[in-house]
């Protein structure tokens, strides 16, 4: 399985293939082509001193004649941990706050509307370990946390909106735990939250262990930039929860991971391409990037050796569109930042080409889902 070592799809093809049958590759694994975008010299600088990859990449829509082009810039953002997992709580908050504050900045350069940092971004991901101390405490009110107050100074610095996946400790319900994203608006102010609807059962990912399905819905985020809706890592394998943020209204659907090279990197490439291409909307996907080392051994129930490692987080952040067109990924081993220009004019103009939202069956669906989910439900099975 690769680590480190191989930089990404897009680079081997590149370097392997002949011109021609590049173009016809990239045409069927990444659409209609995304026009590079030219960023300013300062934050190509900016991103090296910082040693980070920066990428830019625009999606056209066609020209209307009632609506002007609605542009918005949206940054993905996937990184390391910066101290070893290992490290005192407090110090690995404010050194990826540090962190993260850097690329934030370069973002503002590029004129990002929009940022999204990658699944539980304030900490290693140590769900894997099924230990509560020291992990807990990583755990913030979506509301009033150090993190959200964090979040609230660049939005408000930058003209920007941030959607700040974190640990939420809820003190008004008891204390409990939530995998939650808090969506910051513009002007400083939290416009909401978000909660992890689908918790992950499979491989290392022990989630359970620690929170519950989220209870607040789909619900949509109406920005000043556009109407926006955050689908948590694991939530990406189920079809259903894009859609019901399709169906309140999502524009762009951000996808803030955590995930292996082992369990689902041949995954990532297909699932949020096809949920924008199904519900007519734009998907960010941002995965975390690099090893994670854990003080305790800890064992996959498989029957193999304990192990300190997670496994490797493999980045490849990327953009998707409605016309299945999408951005090449990041790198597999990079701290990076993907700025997107999105017109989202073009999830009218595709739902007005492809009509799924209209030839969908909902009503259909609805009454034989409310069937298939009681006791008694017999499956429609037609036997000789
Ligand atoms: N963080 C998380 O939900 N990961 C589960 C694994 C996956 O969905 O690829």
């Amino acid at each position: 399985m690769a680590g480190a070592e191989w930089e990404s799809l897009e680079q081997c093809l590149e370097k392997n293939l002949p011109p021609a049958e590049l173009r016809e590759v990239k045409r069927l694994l990444y659409g209609k082509e995304t026009r590079k975008l030219e960023l300013p010299s300062r934050a190509s600088e900016a991103a090296l001193e910082g040693d980070f990859e920066l990428q830019g990449y625009a999606f056209e829509a066609a020209e209307e004649q009632l609506r002007r082009p609605r542009i918005v810039r949206v940054g993905l953002v996937q990184n390391r941990i910066p101290l070893p997992a290992d490290a005192p709580v407090a110090k690995q908050v404010s050194a990826i706050h540090e962190r993260i504050e850097v690329i934030a900045e370069v973002a503002a350069m590029c004129g990002v509307n929009i940022i999204c940092f990658q699944e539980a971004w304030t900490m290693p991901f140590a769900f894997c370990t099924r230990e509560k101390l020291p992990w807990t405490e990583f755990a913030e009110s979506a509301e009033a946390g150090p993190t959200t107050r964090f979040c609230q100074k660049l939005a408000k610095k930058y003209d920007m909106v941030v959607v700040s996946p974190i640990l939420e400790r809820d003190e008004e319900h008891g204390d409990v735990l939530w995998n939650t994203a808090v969506v910051i608006s513009s002007s400083g102010a939290v416009l909401g939250k978000t909660r992890k609807n689908h918790i992950p059962r499979v491989g290392d990912f022990n989630e359970s262990t620690y929170y519950m399905e989220g209870n607040l819905g789909h619900p949509v985020f109406q920005t000043k930039f556009g109407r926006i809706a955050v689908n948590i890592c694991y939530g990406r394998h189920h079809p259903l929860n894009w859609l019901m943020f399709s169906v309140n209204g999502a524009e762009i659907i951000f996808n803030p991971s955590a995930t292996i090279g082992a369990l689902s990197e041949s995954l990532w490439p297909i699932e949020a391409r096809n949920a924008a291409i199904a519900n007519h909307c734009f998907t960010c996907a941002i995965n975390r990037v690099g090893e994670e080392f854990f003080p305790n051994e800890f064992t996959s129930g498989d029957g193999k050796k304990a192990h300190h490692n997670f496994g490797y987080f493999y980045g490849s952040s990327y953009v998707a569109a409605p016309d299945s067109s999408r951005t090449p990924g990041l790198s597999r081993n990079r701290d990076g930042l993907l700025v997107a220009e999105l017109n989202l004019n073009l999830c009218r103009q595709m739902s007005d080409i492809w009509n799924f939202k209209m030839t969908g069956r909902y009503e259909m669906y609805a009454r034989e889902l409310t069937e298939a989910v009681k006791p008694d439900y017999n499956p429609n099975i037609v036997k000789e």
